[in-house]
């Protein structure tokens, strides 16, 4: 693989329970990254979205780089196809660690956790400390709620339009992986 091949961070949902239709996306994403050559960083899960991402990934000839807190490791399931499997102690070790291994950062559909990961890559872009795209792929409104409150925010003074459009939104597996490729090159540096 290319050197200088895009490491991509994508965040999805952990639950079983998701419908047919995500458990289809998260393969489409993964094949999708590793038609362009790219490897993936993700949270190191063989079940649910995560798993399906990561095997369809391989499928299609990317690399994968899970990371996983100790903790977790019997109940999110930790891949033991993983190209590498980094076990941390802590969460905020795991978020270090995929944060510092991607040059862009892509979330899907997810609950909680989900939400958690793509806030801190976003605040942390609009606050100026790294330079690599955030995107969030959202091709049925499953995030609408959670957007149009974000622009209330704004709407009342307590958000930035510069901050609404740090996040770039896509409605496409395309559209999301063209928006992780711009800027990525040379971003992979924390400026503060
Ligand atoms: C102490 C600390 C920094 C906590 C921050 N919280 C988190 N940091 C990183 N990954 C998380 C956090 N909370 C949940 N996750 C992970 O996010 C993934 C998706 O969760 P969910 O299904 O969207 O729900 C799961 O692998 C879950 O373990």
């Amino acid at each position: 693989m290319d050197r200088h091949a895009l490491a991509l961070c994508v965040y999805c949902g952990s639950n079983e329970n998701v419908p047919r239709a995500y458990l289809d996306l998260a393969d489409a994403v993964g094949a999708g990254l590793a038609a362009r050559g790219w490897s993936l960083v993700w949270g190191g899960s063989s079940a649910a979205m995560m798993g399906v991402l990561a095997r369809a990934a391989r499928r299609s000839g990317a690399t994968t780089l899970g990371v996983i807190p100790r903790g977790l490791v019997d109940l999110e399931k930790a891949d033991p196809e993983a190209d590498e499997l980094v076990v941390v102690d802590t969460m905020r070790e795991r978020k270090r660690e995929m944060d510092e291994r991607a040059g862009a950062f892509l979330a899907l559909p997810g609950g909680l956790g989900t939400c958690e990961e793509l806030f801190e890559v976003w605040t942390s872009r609009y606050l100026g400390m790294h330079t690599k795209p955030v995107v969030l792929l959202d091709l049925d409104d499953h995030w609408a709620g959670l957007l149009e409150w974000c622009r209330e925010l704004a709407g009342r003074g307590f958000a930035s339009q510069g901050a609404l459009d740090a996040l770039v939104v896509a409605r496409t597996v395309d559209e999301a992986l063209d928006a992780c490729a711009v800027q990525a090159a040379g971003s992979d540096e924390r400026l503060w």
